[in-house]
């Protein structure tokens, strides 16, 4: 076995580890990277990146079929639903030289292809290397969790590790678990041709805001996504092509294919972290604003690090991670300021608490402003009308903004901003923006602030008047 010192050993090469290796090594650091499947991790293999590029097909076919409004005769698409699954494996393709191997050891990583395990609180082993390291990062991010639900284990079922590579179109997928991972793939398999049907045991976008959640989900449906709320599934059956899936109050859902979109599970099993010290749950490893485990000398990111579980997380943990390990400052991650967006069409974006969230937190000291997309013009003039804009106000400065509409998760990127950098609400009211423009309604939900200061104030008008008749 071959034994090796470096500075820093990664464990895990996806959005978290990669960002962090990358980082390092080109600030002076000795790193060496451990991946046990593939580079990239879940965003690029199984991830964002697949589900984007299939969101975009559906797009396309969706298209083809709303066009009459403007003037443009609809067609029934013929879809090609291996040629799709092409596309998917083209985008991943185009991206995955950036994410390789070679790129990594062309920076001066040590790339080691094997499963990692602690052996001790300095040391982890893989494949055949031994590897001491001064520090270590977990970034082993996290997979499909499937409930054992009675039945399950003698039926066919997809994950989000396999269901970008089915090539055949599902007659009826049976998507369980209306979550973002459900919700992104019902509508795109709808759209591409697919009955779905939605069985969530709870409610749908369930960590969203439920006025927000409601405009998707009333878009979903109108395009023939059935969704089924509060129906936990007790029970599956049956086999490919003739599955069946057995609600709580009896009702039995038949469909082709079934897609198990339940949440995830931390990928901490056979890691020996109990061997290093580092204590854990199963949300992911404990760790605290640092980032550092309960060994000073491990830290985990990303998934692994049982927070909220998004590529950009993953990126910004890197940064906390990398301050401390190569420079010896402190740095603490916080979420106050962390945007997620669902790529449905509309799409969902929220940063910061949601308006019952801030309620709770700032009682009365609270307003919401919100502005609907029907008012904005460009909204109306690309007939993407529904959805609105809330944001939460405290003290003159925006603490949390909702947003379900068009091009939401490009929106929320101003209002992350706003948060992280703590500017006053007045900053996005008095900023000049090109027109016609979706962000309008950033700015025009911002002015709902003034305006009744402004417009309903009759100390306002008294001081307007006064002047009028003085000044030449
Ligand atoms: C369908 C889907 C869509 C998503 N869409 C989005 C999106 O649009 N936007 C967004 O921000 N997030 C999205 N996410 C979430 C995002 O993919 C994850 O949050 C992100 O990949 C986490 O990065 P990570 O580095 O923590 O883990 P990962 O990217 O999962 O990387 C972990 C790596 O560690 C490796 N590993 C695990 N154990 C070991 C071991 N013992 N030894 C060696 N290697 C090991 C794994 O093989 C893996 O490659 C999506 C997730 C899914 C499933
Ligand atoms: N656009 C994005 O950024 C994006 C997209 C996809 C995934 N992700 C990440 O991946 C994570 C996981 O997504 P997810 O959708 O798998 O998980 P989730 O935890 O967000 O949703 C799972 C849903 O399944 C339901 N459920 C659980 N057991 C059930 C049962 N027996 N019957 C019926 N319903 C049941 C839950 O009530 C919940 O609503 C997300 O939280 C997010 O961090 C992000």
């Amino acid at each position: 076995m071959e034994m090796i010192e470096t500075d820093i050993c990664i464990i895990g090469a996806g959005s978290g580890g990669l960002s962090i290796a990358a980082g390092a090594v080109q600030m002076g650091a000795r790193v060496v990277l451990i991946e046990g499947g593939e580079m990239g991790g879940d965003c690029l293999n199984a991830g964002c990146v697949p589900s984007k590029a299939l969101i975009a097909s559906a797009k396309h076919a969706h298209a083809m079929t709303t066009g009459a409004a403007f003037g443009i005769a609809p067609v029934t698409p013929e879809i090609d639903f291996a040629a799709v699954k092409d596309h998917v494996a083209e985008v991943i393709a185009g991206i995955a030289p950036l994410d390789s191997q070679e790129r990594f050891e062309g920076l001066g990583v040590r790339v080691i292809r094997a499963w990692a395990k602690f052996t001790g609180p300095k040391e982890v082993e893989a494949g055949e290397y031994r590897i001491k390291a001064r520090r270590f990062v977990v970034a082993t991010g996290s997979h499909p969790f499937v409930p054992p639900i009675p039945g399950i284990e003698a039926v066919p079922y997809l994950t989000n590790e396999t269901i970008f590579a089915q090539r055949e179109r599902p007659d009826h997928l049976i998507v369980i678990g209306g979550g973002p991972i459900g919700m992104e793939m019902a509508q795109a398999h709808r759209r591409l041709g697919c009955k779905v049907t939605v069985v969530e045991g709870a409610k749908a976008f369930g960590r969203d805001d439920p006025e927000a959640a409601a405009v998707v989900l009333t878009a979903m449906r109108n395009e023939g996504v059935e969704v089924l709320e509060d129906a936990p599934v007790v029970r599956v059956g049956g086999q490919e092509g003739a599955i069946e899936v057995e609600i709580k109050d009896g009702r039995v859902v038949h469909g082709s294919h079934l897609l198990m979109a339940v949440g995830r599970q931390v990928s901490l099993d056979g890691l020996g972290l109990e061997a290093a010290g580092v204590e854990f749950t199963r949300k992911g490893v404990t760790v605290g604003a640092d980032l550092r485990s309960s060994n000073p000398k491990v830290y985990a990111v990303g998934d692994a690090a049982g927070g909220l579980q998004f590529t950009h997380v993953a990126g910004y943990h890197a940064g906390v991670v990398i301050r401390q390990m190569l420079f010896g400052l402190p740095s603490k991650a916080s979420t106050a300021h962390i945007p997620w967006a669902t790529y449905t069409d509309p799409e969902l974006a929220q940063v910061g608490p949601t308006e019952v969230e801030a309620r709770k937190i700032h009682g009365d000291a609270l307003t919401v402003l919100r502005f609907e997309f029907a008012e904005n013009d460009r909204a109306r003039a690309m007939r993407e009308t529904e959805g609105l804009i809330k944001v939460m106000v405290v003290k003159g400065r925006p603490v949390g903004v909702t947003i379900a509409g068009a091009q939401a998760g490009e929106l929320i990127g101003l209002w992350a901003m706003a948060i992280a950098a703590k500017i006053k609400i007045s900053a996005i009211a008095g900023t000049v923006l090109p027109y016609p423009t979706l962000s309008e309604v950033s700015k025009r939900a911002a002015g709902a602030y003034f305006s009744p200061k402004l417009f309903d104030n009759p100390m306002v008008k008294r001081v307007v008047g006064v002047v009028q008749r003085y000044l030449p």
